[in-house]
């Protein structure tokens, strides 16, 4: 559904002696099978949003290819479009129409009648729980409302692959929890292939078959979450223990365990490691400290979570981490070639 070759997009920011060139995008291969869910993540400025625009045909690669829904995104950018449904990270300029009128004008767009698309916009009203609400103005809606909207107008020409730019950012967590299980059904219900950015790395988690991790417009990972955990960060063994002498006993039969001394941290009466499958070796651990004499206050073990994974791979934390590319300066404007689709809303 998607295969990227070399992907490259570099802005020129700034004048005079600012002048500075950003590769925000650089060098990046992207393949996504049809019906797969892939989450792709990164920390602020990575490259997310600019690897997007330039799959959804917004804007020109600077170098490198990519084919999407089989057709160019360069050269035959309209069939694109007509076979993608995209919903923009700051959601869809809607025209100061009524909410079904909106989504029935998205759809003639796309070369929908009239009756089509008042047909099959009601359907997604229903679906998407917006039932009731085909009159309303969309700026008296409610932001999981509008975000759910914006989903409608992207679906009402049935894409086969929807791209979601942070789709769940600034909803409050009832409404999160809502689209979760809608973009789920996008999938289980009508087979689309979805490609979603997040900041979430829990919703990441629990929507995508695949994570692909993006840092200074690099790839730096593609494989399930589980997989990903269980390659870079084992799970963390917290053991608490009564005395000092049991720390240090402790403190070495984790390093044995793990095959690395260095790695294991002593904080007071805790002794943390990570380790790989905890669950297989946990228990000839608790044997060997039982034998020992280590008396053990508490254990506590932690599946590792994707924020683990980013650290382990780059250094930095997801959620803290800024990519290290300059931000684009606010005194010169971009003078990337910006293919904004004439009349698009998103
Ligand atoms: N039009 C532009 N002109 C100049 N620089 C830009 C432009 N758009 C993006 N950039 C820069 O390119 C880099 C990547 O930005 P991008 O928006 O793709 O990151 P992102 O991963 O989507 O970030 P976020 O999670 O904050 O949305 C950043 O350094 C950004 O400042």
């Amino acid at each position: 559904m998607i295969e990227a070759r070399g992907l490259v997009q570099t802005f020129h920011t700034g004048q005079g002696k600012k002048k500075r060139e950003v590769r925000a995008v650089d060098g990046v291969d992207l393949d996504v099978a049809e019906g797969e869910v892939v989450g792709f993540l990164g920390p602020n400025g990575a490259g997310k949003t600019t690897t997007l625009r330039m799959l959804t045909t917004l804007l020109r690669p600077t170098e490198g290819t990519a084919r999407v829904a089989g057709y160019d995104v360069v050269a035959d950018s309209v069939e694109v479009r007509r076979r993608i449904g995209y919903v923009s990270q700051t959601g869809g300029a809607f025209s100061g129409a009524r909410a079904g009128d909106e989504v029935v004008d998205h759809g003639m767009l796309y070369g929908l009648s009239r009756q089509q698309a008042t047909t099959r916009g009601q359907e997604l009203f229903e679906q998407l729980q917006l039932h009731g609400l085909w009159t309303r103005m969309p700026r008296a809606m409610s932001g999981g409302q509008k975000r759910r909207l914006d989903i409608a107008m992207s679906l009402v020409h049935d894409p086969t692959l929807m791209f979601l730019d942070e789709p769940t950012t600034g909803l409050d967590p009832q409404a999160r929890a809502n689209l979760w299980e809608h973009i789920a059904g996008l999938r289980s219900e009508r087979g689309a292939t979805v490609f979603l950015t997040t900041h979430y790395l829990d919703e990441a988690d629990a929507l995508s078959d695949r994570i692909v991790i993006i840092d200074q417009g690099r790839i730096v990972a593609s494989d399930t979450a589980d997989n990903l955990k269980a390659q870079v960060a084992g799970d963390l063994v917290d053991l608490e223990v009564a005395t000092d002498d049991d720390v240090r006993v402790a403190a070495e039969r984790l390093s044995t365990l793990i095959g690395a001394p260095g790695q294991v941290e002593v904080d007071r009466r805790h002794v943390r490691g990570r380790v790989q499958r905890a669950g297989r070796a946990v228990p000839g651990l608790l044997g060997d400290l039982g034998a020992a004499g280590v008396a053990l206050d508490s254990i506590e073990v932690l599946r590792p979570t994707l924020d683990d994974v980013f650290l382990t791979l780059t250094g930095r934390s997801l959620r803290d981490a800024e990519s290290g590319q300059p931000e684009a300066s606010a005194d010169g404007p971009a003078d990337a070639t910006d293919h904004e689709l004439e009349g698009a809303r998103r």
